[in-house]
């Protein structure tokens, strides 16, 4: 890596370039200095993270729908193993982070939605009924880039007792890192094989682009939402 932008492929270098405002703006968000330096309230962090179960929730329901929507054993595979990690293990960052602040696993599930987690969440499911895997994959990679991205760069504001440790290390650690180059090679693949080498002289380029960008912008309001709670 020859800069600070992460190396999750080719089609994330091409997307992230063509909608750089709505990406600074994701990554760069208050809640990301907040988180970043520690200043963010316990209070906004806690209303993050039970929406962001719900989000998990219905981000997993659209890795399922890749399943149904992928078009070679490859494709399957790796969207029915995203699932199972989903659900079996990310979610117990925010179940245990939850419960210490005494709101239990069938409390989260049946949180009511903000309307931001309602229009992220049935946008990227939408992307899938509507479109093909590609246009469903395009609306899911900004949640696995942005965040790979955000903890690397948090990576070097943990001090000794930071509030927010835990979640920085995940998205910091090697293993959530994998997962984006994982992300990346499956979103290169798909591309590759439905609109060949050249993706932006394909007519569909605008459309994907498009996908990818409103997805970025969702994520930004998604943290908005989390800098709401006790306003
Ligand atoms: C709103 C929101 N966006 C992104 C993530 C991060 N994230 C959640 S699951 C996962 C793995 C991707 O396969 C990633 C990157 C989040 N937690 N919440």
């Amino acid at each position: 890596m020859t800069s600070d932008i992460p190396d999750y492929g080719k089609t994330f270098a091409l997307m992230r370039e063509g909608c750089v405002e709505q990406w600074q703006a994701y990554i760069q968000h208050d809640f990301v200095k907040g988180l970043a330096d520690g200043s963010l309230p316990e209070e906004a962090f806690i209303h993050y993270m039970v929406q962001d179960y719900v989000y998990l929730i219905h981000y997993a329901r659209a890795w399922a729908l890749g399943v149904v929507k992928a078009e070679s054993s490859e494709e399957m595979r790796l969207c029915a193993a995203t699932v199972d990690s989903l659900i079996n293990q990310e979610l117990s960052l925010h179940v245990e982070t939850c419960a210490a602040q005494g709101i239990d696993e069938s409390s989260l599930f049946n949180a009511k939605e903000e309307l931001e987690t309602i229009a992220y969440t049935r946008y990227v499911l939408d992307s899938g009924l509507q479109g093909d895997f590609l246009d469903l994959i395009l609306a899911l990679a900004p949640c696995a880039f942005g965040y790979g991205e955000v903890g690397m760069r948090l990576k070097g504001s943990l001090y000794d007792g930071h509030p927010y440790e835990k979640w920085i290390k995940i998205y910091a650690g090697e293993e959530f890192q994998n997962v984006c180059v994982e992300v990346g090679r499956l979103v290169d693949l798909a591309i590759a094989t439905r609109v060949g080498d050249n993706p932006t002289a394909s007519p569909r380029w605008n459309k994907m682009q498009e996908r990818f960008t409103k997805a970025t912008e969702l994520e930004a309001n998604f943290w908005t939402m989390g800098l709401r709670a006790g306003k």
